[in-house]
């Protein structure tokens, strides 16, 4: 009986930290102490070897992609004989709920935005495309956000359609984590841009339990390049803690926040509500829709402890 490798071995280059690193011998940029200031500004947990280690070799890489990319529009409009097209070049990153995607994507829009060929970096989140909190609670769907229904998916198909075709002038809803809710005041304007990063965890998903019309063509078709970033569950059980006892000084103390009546909590509380949160909604979510969508990323970021980058799969 031959007994089957692993799929990330038939599929993935596998890299440990150190042989990722040196892969960005070459990067011709690199960071100033401002810029690298600028960063951690974003995140100050971030570490910055973690960028120089991890995000510049990522940076490198996905700006000799989207070169020869930006060739091959080139070739086929001169085949075609057509008028070059403005049409973006769409990366994804999705993974867990707390694993890091929002600022893993706001490294990446800061590091691609530096390379002359494509300045214009826009990053959207799919937070936005949850149905309004009014309508997840009529449809019974409040204790299943995140999960694939609760997402207006032909509005976020209808979104991307439009932006990869170059379209001017598309607005993306916003989400609040503070009113927990869709905003009604306010959207994203995107206006061509040469990237778009677009983060979420339901990036990858194929959403074959949605309605037929809305199975006919998936978010992941009009995306050029997916990462997803892994950890293993404890620590991001672990990390949605922190961030919500994060929220709890901050954001929750807001008297418009959906969770103000958690902002008197004490640490233990905190923990035990939110671990709560963790097991009936967002680690469900994970075991059945997220993870199942890992392998058909491009690119798999493995965190470990203290959200370091341990392990880079590359697709062959
Ligand atoms: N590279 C990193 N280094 C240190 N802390 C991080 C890093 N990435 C994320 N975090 C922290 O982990 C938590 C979740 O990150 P976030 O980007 O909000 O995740 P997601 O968008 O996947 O829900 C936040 O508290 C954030 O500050
Ligand atoms: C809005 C979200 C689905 C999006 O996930 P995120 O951007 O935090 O990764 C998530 O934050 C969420 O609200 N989950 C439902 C349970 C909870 O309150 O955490």
């Amino acid at each position: 009986m031959t007994v089957n490798k692993p799929i990330h071995k038939t599929l993935y280059h596998s890299f440990g930290r150190k042989q990722w690193s040196e892969l960005r011998n070459s990067v011709p940029l690199t960071l100033s102490e401002d810029e690298l200031a600028r960063l951690q500004g974003m995140n100050e947990q971030l570490s910055l070897d973690e960028v120089t280690d991890i995000y510049l070799p990522l940076s490198r890489l996905l700006n000799l992609i989207i070169d020869a990319q930006q060739q091959r529009s080139v070739v086929l409009d001169q085949f075609l004989n057509h008028k070059p097209r403005n049409s973006p070049y769409i990366i994804s990153i999705s993974g867990s709920v707390a694993v890091g995607k929002s600022t893993t994507a706001r490294i990446l829009q800061a590091l691609l935005q530096r390379w002359p060929q494509h300045p214009k970096v826009e990053l959207v989140t799919t937070d936005g495309f949850l149905y309004p909190l009014a309508e997840l609670k009529a449809k019974n769907l409040l204790k299943r956000k995140g999960f694939p229904e609760s997402y207006d998916m032909k509005m976020l198909i209808d979104f991307i359609s439009a932006i990869k075709a170059g379209q001017p002038h598309v607005n993306a809803p916003l989400y609040s984590h503070i009113t927990y809710d869709r905003l009604t005041d306010q959207v994203q304007p995107i206006n061509q841009p040469d990237i778009l990063i677009i983060e979420g965890l339901n990036v990858l998903q194929t959403g074959l339990d949605q309605s037929p019309e809305s199975r006919s063509s998936f978010l992941s078709d009009y995306v050029d390049f997916s990462i997803y970033v892994d950890a293993d569950e404890v620590l991001l059980k672990e990390w949605y803690q922190q961030r919500f006892r994060k929220f709890r000084q901050g954001a929750f103390s807001d008297p418009k926040s959906f969770f103000h009546h958690y902002s008197n909590l004490s640490d233990q509380q905190a923990n035990q509500t939110a671990a709560n949160i963790w097991d009936t909604i967002n680690g469900p979510n994970l075991q059945s829709n997220i993870k199942p969508s890992r392998e058909r990323a491009h690119l798999i970021l493995k965190k470990g402890d203290n959200h370091l980058v341990n392990r880079v799969l590359l697709r062959k």
